[in-house]
């Protein structure tokens, strides 16, 4: 049965290949060069762990969601990278894609360009090839969502990715792919890993997601817990599980005021 994931997945191939059919690898290449350098996303995420002892906030601009429709009316990106940035985030994750997130290449670039933080390209990476856009956009991180790929294409992605400076959120739901992606990152020692406690074909959260993978998490990845985050009580449970990074995006973009609401998921 198709569902929600395989669906993105299809268009995704088809827009890639329109976009690869405008912009050659060179080109893309090209771009990329001449991109502002990496900011070093993991880095910030491990510095500030270090220095709080506490998970450090991935925040997450992301206008509409699949599963909850339009999150945020008033929606300017550069506008809420800053509430963000003053608020306490470590980095920022911008959703680019449109059909499903009504999201744009061009939020990720103008609220990278308006703070000092590190910013994750949230998208469905189905071709090399948007590694190198990604770099081109801007992005320091991209996301590889281990039930969209397979273990080679993963692979390339990974090597994509460092070749251009970038890190890459490995992001997993379920035991199966964690151990994939375990393997994935074995004799690495930057690796960043994600539990997502939302099904991407369900929508279905349960933080428990988080407290059965960690333990599966390889010695040395920093690990991330992803969605459903909504209070201070939620932080500290993915917290004790062992997660050093949250990434939040819809408890967030809700408040009018998303500054303080930020400090207040942080106390
Ligand atoms: O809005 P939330 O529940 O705080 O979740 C943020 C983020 O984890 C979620 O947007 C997400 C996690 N993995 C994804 C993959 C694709 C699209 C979106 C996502």
């Amino acid at each position: 049965m198709s569902d929600v994931l395989d669906r993105i997945a299809a268009y995704k191939r088809e827009d890639v290949a329109a976009r690869k059919a405008a912009v050659s690898q060179d080109a893309v290449e090209a771009r990329a060069r001449e991109a502002s350098a990496p900011r070093g996303f993991r880095a910030a995420l491990a510095r500030r762990f270090a220095e709080t002892g506490r998970p450090a906030l991935i925040a997450e601009i992301k206008k509409a969601s699949p599963s909850k429709g339009l999150i945020r009316a008033d929606f300017d990106p550069p506008v809420l990278a800053q509430a963000y940035e003053r608020g306490g985030a470590a980095c920022l994750s911008v959703l680019t894609d449109g059909p499903s997130f009504q999201g744009d290449d061009a939020y990720l670039t103008a609220a990278r360009a308006a703070v000092a933080l590190p910013c994750l390209r949230k998208d469905f990476l189905v071709d090399p090839w948007q590694v190198a856009e990604s770099r081109a956009l801007g992005a320091d991180c991209i996301l590889i969502i281990m039930d969209m790929v397979d273990d080679a294409l993963a692979a390339e992605l990974l090597t994509e990715a460092t070749r251009w400076g970038m890190d890459a959120l490995i992001e997993t739901h379920d035991a199966d792919e964690m151990a994939r992606a375990a393997q994935l990152v074995d004799g690495r020692d930057d690796a960043l890993i994600g539990v997502n406690n939302r099904s991407l074909r369900t929508f279905e959260v349960d933080l428990a997601t988080t407290e059965q993978l960690a333990a599966m998490s390889p010695a040395g990845a920093l690990l991330v817990a992803e969605s459903g985050l909504f209070t201070p009580e939620d932080v500290a449970r993915v917290a004790d599980a062992g997660a050093r990074a949250l990434l939040v995006g819809e408890s967030l973009m809700r408040q009018a005021d998303v500054e303080a609401a930020t400090r207040a998921l942080l106390a």
